[in-house]
């Protein structure tokens, strides 16, 4: 059996053209677009492409985007101060710092500081609460862009045995409550999880965010599961001084036993910008008083 391989890049440029598609009727209500802040500070070299992606793809949407680049030095207060000058600022919907932020800099002060009705990453802990009591907030952008492969493939989640592996606060825990939400039956596994071969075994979705290279095997894996990638690794590659990209997910091994299985990259990854996007969209109907109609995407 050979898995079908789950297309998350161009999941995400469809989600991103009807994000697009909306925001002309947006603007004629509001009378304005849609605006999204996005802080990076200091030179991380990913963390630029990322910010750097985000800033065109917002654009290419018909958003306002608003990027900050600071110093890797900036001290903390400085940080804060402009996230208090983002959350005033009307023209503003949608506040993102970019992860992660210098060692001096304490990331959850500063994801505190963002207002929850601005925060479209869904790392402050009003919208954290929010998702585990089931209340409309937003929800960070990599679980939901998972959740969304997940239904578009496999429609109603109801009764699957689901195993998240890792409990980071990004991906881990946040997807293990839309799971819940979605009347999976959940494990969270992580590092000191016991037989951890025998718990992903189990399950119908397999959601490994680890961080590490490769480590969920084939024989891991139950034969027709779907096997959501969360990992990006950058590996030593082919040839002198070449790296590639891995997930946490052995692929070649994994794709001979799952039913679907996404690859990395092009599989979670793209999905990441284009639900930001989408949350943007909310935040702004929400912020100026614009309808928008539950689920439209
Ligand atoms: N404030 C935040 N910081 C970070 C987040 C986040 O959601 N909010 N997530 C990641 C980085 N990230 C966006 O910020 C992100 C990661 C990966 C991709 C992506 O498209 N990956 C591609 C491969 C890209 C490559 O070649 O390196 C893929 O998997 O196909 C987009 C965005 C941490 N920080
Ligand atoms: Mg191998």
């Amino acid at each position: 059996m050979t898995a079908q391989i789950i297309d998350g890049k161009a999941f995400a440029g469809d989600l991103r053209a009807k994000v697009a598609a909306m925001v002309p009727a947006f603007r004629a209500k509001a009378g304005r677009a849609p605006g999204l802040a996005v802080v990076l500070v200091g030179e991380d070299p990913a963390s630029q492409v990322y910010v750097r992606n985000k800033h065109k793809m917002t654009i290419e949407a018909g958003m306002e985007s608003f990027e900050h680049r600071l110093p890797a030095d900036t001290s903390q207060d400085a940080l804060i101060a402009l996230v208090h000058q983002l959350n005033a600022d009307p023209s503003v919907d949608g506040i993102l710092v970019q992860l992660p932020l210098p060692r001096q800099i304490d990331e959850s002060a500063v994801l505190a500081a963002i207002d929850p009705d601005k925060d479209v990453d869904g790392f402050h802990v009003v919208n954290v609460g929010r998702l585990s009591t089931g209340m409309a907030g937003y929800v960070p952008c990599t679980p939901l862009g998972c959740v969304m492969l997940l239904k578009d493939r496999l429609g109603d989640l109801s009764g699957k045995d689901a195993v998240v592996i890792g409990r980071s606060n990004i991906v881990g825990k946040p997807m293990a409550q839309l799971l819940l939400a979605e009347n999976c039956t959940v494990t969270v596994a992580h590092s000191r999880t016991a037989n951890l071969p025998e718990v992903v075994r189990r399950a119908d979705i397999v959601v490994a965010a680890v961080g590490r290279p490769e480590m969920v095997k084939g024989d891991w894996i139950k034969p027709g599961a779907i096997v959501i990638d969360v990992g990006i690794n950058r590996v030593p590659g082919a040839g002198p001084g070449k790296t590639k990209l891995v997930g946490d997910v052995d692929f070649a091994e994994a794709v001979e036993v799952a039913g679907a299985i996404t690859p990395v990259p092009g599989g979670v990854g793209p999905m990441t910008i284009a639900v930001l996007l989408r949350n943007t969209l909310v935040a702004a109907h929400r912020l100026a008083g614009v309808p928008y109609e539950k689920g439209a995407i």
